[in-house]
């Protein structure tokens, strides 16, 4: 038998890049997705296409070989095909994996083959696989989680690649930037090995990866996608056409480079080369990127472990500068109800309801006697005087 891919979420960057590479690994790919107009034009195709664009021109991949199953109406079928199934992926964003889990676990629960599927979850944030752990754990039976580990490994990733909302009228079809980066966690597959993925770079130690992605290329983005929208700039390549915003841009990137630097292996000129492949990766003319898809979820981008709060508490921990980080703070606490986006009707809400203290702890979830937690209160006081 063939090897059998299960991957949550047949959106943009499910089938831009999860699967595409999956797919050129030799998997069948089992989408899974609640949306009902994904999962029959996924039934109902034999092939979609990916298109990598950028200044050199187009290049088509065709992606085949792929089944599709609504969990919403189909919960045992997905669970039965993970039950012999070689590998779970998931982009559902960070949000949604309490809510995959109950069905993981189930599906891990009945397997009786004797490699034990491999879960990764491809979500920007920190210990993404972790927490999908966490919640599969929370629907398992006690007696049945010593041995959880016999049944699936659990591996952390980093996933990077630049997918915008399609045009209206693509179908199933994505058109992508042709930069992307998969790094994965090698040791929790210990001896028996790691599934046999070529676009995936292993490693030992994850985490100088994931920060130097989420607080390069998220925190720019997110910059330029707040400040942008402020600006009245539709897309990031028009915001990064600014002058001003490209100079808030790289102060934050200084920034976040000297927490990079300073913390990880990493010197100073292999991070300015990466900050310069992003500057021009998220300033590409041919990548149609809303300011809105980038801004998304506000509430999630000022977690703690986030793009913004991240570093700019570790640097404030280190005693160095996050000023710039604080102006991506106060811009992302303007992009309230925003058509479309929950959490930025809910952000306007917090930030109406609460006190300049209550706000920060419940939306940035800072602890109230850490060395950053005033600056971030005086940002939100502010941004709470202007509405008033
Ligand atoms: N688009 C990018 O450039 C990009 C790049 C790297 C990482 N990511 C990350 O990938 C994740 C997905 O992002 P995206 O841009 O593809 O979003 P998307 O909205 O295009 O896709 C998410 C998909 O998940 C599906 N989904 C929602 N709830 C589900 C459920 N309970 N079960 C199964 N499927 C469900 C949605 O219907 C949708 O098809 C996010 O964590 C994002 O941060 C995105
Ligand atoms: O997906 P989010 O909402 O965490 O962040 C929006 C974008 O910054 C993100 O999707 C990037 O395009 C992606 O992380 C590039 O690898």
């Amino acid at each position: 038998m063939g090897k059998k891919a299960i991957h949550f979420g047949g959106g943009n960057i499910g089938r831009g890049f999860v699967a595409e590479f999956l797919h050129t690994a030799g998997y069948e790919v089992v989408f899974i997705d609640v949306m009902d107009n994904i999962i029959s034009a996924l039934q109902s195709t034999k092939s979609y296409q990916v298109t990598e664009v950028s200044e050199e021109g187009e290049n088509t991949k065709t992606i085949t070989d792929y089944r599709a199953i609504n969990s919403k109406t189909h919960e045992e079928d997905v669970v039965q095909e993970i039950s012999t199934a070689d590998i779970v992926t998931c982009a559902v964003g960070p949000n949604v994996l309490k809510f995959i889990a109950p069905v993981i676990a189930k599906g891990i629960n009945i397997r009786s083959t004797p490699k034990p599927l491999a879960v990764i979850a491809c979500e920007n944030m920190i210990g993404g696989t972790d927490t999908l752990h966490g919640y599969i754990k929370d629907h398992t039976e006690s007696a049945r989680l010593d041995s959880l580990g016999e049944r699936a490994q659990f591996a952390n990733s980093a996933i990077d690649r630049i997918v915008p909302a399609q045009p209206e009228g693509s179908g199933l079809n994505v058109r992508i930037e042709k930069f992307y980066e998969w790094v994965v966690e090698k040791t929790p597959f210990g001896e028996a090995g790691h599934p046999d993925i070529p676009a995936i770079h292993w490693v030992d130690d994850l985490e100088p990866y994931i920060e130097r992605k989420l607080f390069t290329v998220n925190t720019s983005h997110a910059t330029a996608a707040y400040y942008g929208r402020e600006a009245g700039k539709s897309t990031i390549a028009e915001a990064m056409r600014d002058p001003q915003i490209k100079s808030v841009v790289r102060d934050v990137l200084n920034e976040t480079a000297s927490l990079i630097v300073d913390k990880h292996e990493i010197s100073a000129s292999e991070q300015q080369k990466y900050v310069e492949t992003i500057i021009s990766r998220i300033s590409n003319p041919y990548l149609e990127d809303s300011v809105e898809r980038v801004g998304r979820a506000p509430i999630r981008k000022l977690g703690r472990k986030e793009r913004f709060i991240g570093p700019a508490a570790q640097l404030a921990e280190r005693h160095a500068r996050y000023q710039a980080l604080l102006g991506s703070v106060e811009m992302a606490l303007r992009f309230q109800n925003v058509e479309g986006d929950e959490e930025s009707v809910e952000l306007a809400k917090i930030l109406k309801e609460n006190s300049p203290g209550d706000a920060t702890v419940q939306l940035t979830g800072l602890e109230r006697s850490h060395p950053m937690f005033q600056s971030v209160v005086d940002v939100v006081y502010l941004v709470q005087s202007e509405s008033k």
